[in-house]
């Protein structure tokens, strides 16, 4: 993604308790002035946990973007975001996969069906969730030759490690799909719109 340094005035401490790359550039993308703090959170016992009872996927997505945020928040003044994104297909959820071989194999079940990606973002403040959004997003991977995946593989690399699909929808990845259906943004990992007027609505922004 190029991205421009403009910043538009930004009236109010903005954190964004995450590790992810992405969801930073789109922040600085939209001209936003923010500090990255990212602390750990034992995400893999809270997903256990919640699978274990039964949660909803969303609810999980939700918990875990809350649990990035409030790590940070509790111990730093302003506005902290959280995110998180789970992939579900065919009623499984799947995680970020850990190498390229598990990105090609993750990729060749994906060919020719839909998936969901639950893309959860949430601010605290003060060590308090403050408001929160959820955005599910679906993606319709197109039935691409084995001979186009080798080539999608060799130009993306270790990237497609970082991804929760083991794809990036921005670049080449675009040519993976055939129909998608929400935000450009919540896709990447970060449901930017809604968390642009909630800052609006709080003076962090301009209107
Ligand atoms: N570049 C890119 N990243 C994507 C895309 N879809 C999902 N992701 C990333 O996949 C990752 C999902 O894993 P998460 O557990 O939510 O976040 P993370 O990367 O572990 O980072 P933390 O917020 O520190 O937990 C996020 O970094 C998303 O930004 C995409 O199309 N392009």
């Amino acid at each position: 993604m190029s991205i421009t340094n403009h910043v538009i005035s930004t009236n109010a401490r903005i954190i964004l308790a995450s590790g992810s790359s992405i969801r930073a550039d789109i922040l600085r993308g939209a001209g936003l002035n923010y500090e990255v703090i990212s602390k750990p959170v034992d995400e893999a016992a809270i997903k256990a946990a919640m699978l274990s009872e039964g949660s909803r996927l969303r609810d999980i997505a939700d918990a875990l973007a809350e649990a990035k945020a409030l790590r940070v928040s509790r111990q730093e003044s302003g506005f902290v975001i959280g995110a998180d994104q789970i992939m579900v297909m065919d009623g499984q959820l799947f995680d970020k996969p850990p190498t390229i071989d598990a990105a090609r194999q993750r990729l060749k079940e994906m060919r020719g069906k839909t998936h969901k990606l639950m893309g959860a973002v949430v601010v605290c403040e003060n060590g308090v969730a403050i408001w929160r959004h959820l955005a599910v997003t679906k993606l319709t991977v197109r039935d691409f030759s084995d001979e186009f995946l080798e080539t999608y593989i060799n130009l993306e690399g270790e990237a497609l490690t970082k991804s929760v699909g083991a794809y990036r929808f921005e670049g080449p990845g675009a040519q993976l799909f055939s129909h998608v259906e929400g935000d450009f943004f919540s896709i990447l990992g970060l449901p930017l719109l809604p968390l642009l007027e909630y800052f609006r609505t709080r003076g962090v922004i301009p209107s």
